[in-house]
């Protein structure tokens, strides 16, 4: 059976339903990315690597994990600290944009629960996955613990992949997102970018641009994404450009890089080449951005997705 470790924060989640109510649920971009994973490739031994706290969402974040079919041998429970949160706000055209309270959460606390039984199993696994959001949440007196378990990891032979997520409120500066994505890049085998994160952080904003960024990096696998624009993907020194149909009730973008991540690396996994898994990986975005909040209601995501697998036997 294959195995990934994801490593992030899960939050509480609101979203608006009326002028007075809000909807809890919990998200979290890497989180995100497991959900869609294993809800499209269940035979993958998805862990999620994080800390939550005690307290009763946690709690109730930890049976989600659970319902999900998430592995939680990495999920540890902090005694002093609880759950970060954030909501969600959208525009008229389901552009998403986030308030956070995740500045003392439990998840930042993460490296301090990794020892070496931890490493040891982390570095068998066939997948280790993190985004810029992950490198953000870490208490940056523990980055270079994180970096030491990611290329322990690499020498095991396990693929390391970044989504350089750019979420500006979380870091100091631009300067210091940019150090630490550096050595994300110089670490990772396959890198899943957007070029809005690309656009934000290092003022880049065409796909061209942004292969000319990561040529100078040992990336195998390098796949853009580019909201209705398509995707652009460059391995073994080849690019290709791959459309999407636009889709015309786009409700919420919450999770659409997460979602195409998710069903994107699953189908790596099990065997696919790299343009059916992202014809499956843009097709389950195309669903899910048509949804509220970042994770799509579970059996229309499985019937849509199961329905798609068969369309491409
Ligand atoms: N309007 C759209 N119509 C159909 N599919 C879309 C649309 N917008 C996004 N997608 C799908 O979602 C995928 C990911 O979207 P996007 O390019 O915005 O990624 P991202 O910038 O990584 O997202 P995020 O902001 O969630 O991190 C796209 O590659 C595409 O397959
Ligand atoms: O912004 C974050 O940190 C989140 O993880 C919240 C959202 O679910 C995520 O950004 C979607 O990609």
């Amino acid at each position: 059976m294959k195995s990934l470790y994801l490593f992030g924060e899960c939050m509480v989640e609101l979203q608006r339903v009326t002028a007075s109510s809000l909807q809890q649920s919990f998200a979290g971009d890497v989180y995100n990315t497991g959900v869609y994973l294993k809800r499209t490739f269940s035979d993958i031994n998805t862990h999620l690597v994080t800390a939550i706290g005690q307290d009763s969402f946690s709690q109730a974040m930890l049976q989600r994990f659970e319902d999900e079919k998430i592995n939680t041998d990495m999920v540890f429970q902090s005694t002093d600290k609880i759950a970060g949160l954030y909501a969600i706000q959208t525009d008229s055209k389901g552009e998403r944009s986030f308030t956070y309270w995740r500045n003392d959460s439990a998840a930042k606390q993460i490296m301090q629960f990794i020892g070496d039984a931890a490493i040891s199993k982390i570095s068998q696994a066939d997948m280790v996955f993190f985004s810029g959001i992950s490198l953000a949440v870490i208490n940056e007196e523990d980055r270079d613990a994180f970096w030491l378990l990611i290329k322990q990891c690499k020498q095991a032979g396990v693929s390391i992949v970044f989504d350089p997520n750019y979420r500006a409120r979380m870091w100091h500066s631009p300067d210091q997102a940019k150090a630490q994505f550096d050595i994300a890049f110089s670490v990772a085998d396959v890198v899943l970018p957007g070029v809005d994160d690309f656009n934000q952080l290092y003022g880049i904003s065409s796909v061209e641009d942004i292969i000319a960024f990561c040529q100078p990096y040992d990336i195998n696998e390098l796949v853009i994404k580019n909201g209705e624009n398509g995707i652009n993907y460059v391995i073994n020194g080849q690019q290709q450009h791959f459309s999407i149909t636009p889709v015309t009730n786009v409700v919420d973008t919450t999770s659409a890089g997460d979602s195409f991540n998710g069903v994107y690396l699953g189908a790596r996994l099990t065997g696919a080449d790299i343009s059916t898994a992202i014809k499956l990986a843009s097709q389950a975005a195309g669903f899910v951005i048509q949804h509220k909040g970042a994770i799509a209601p579970k059996i229309e995501f499985h019937q849509f997705i199961e329905r798609q697998k068969l369309i491409m036997q």
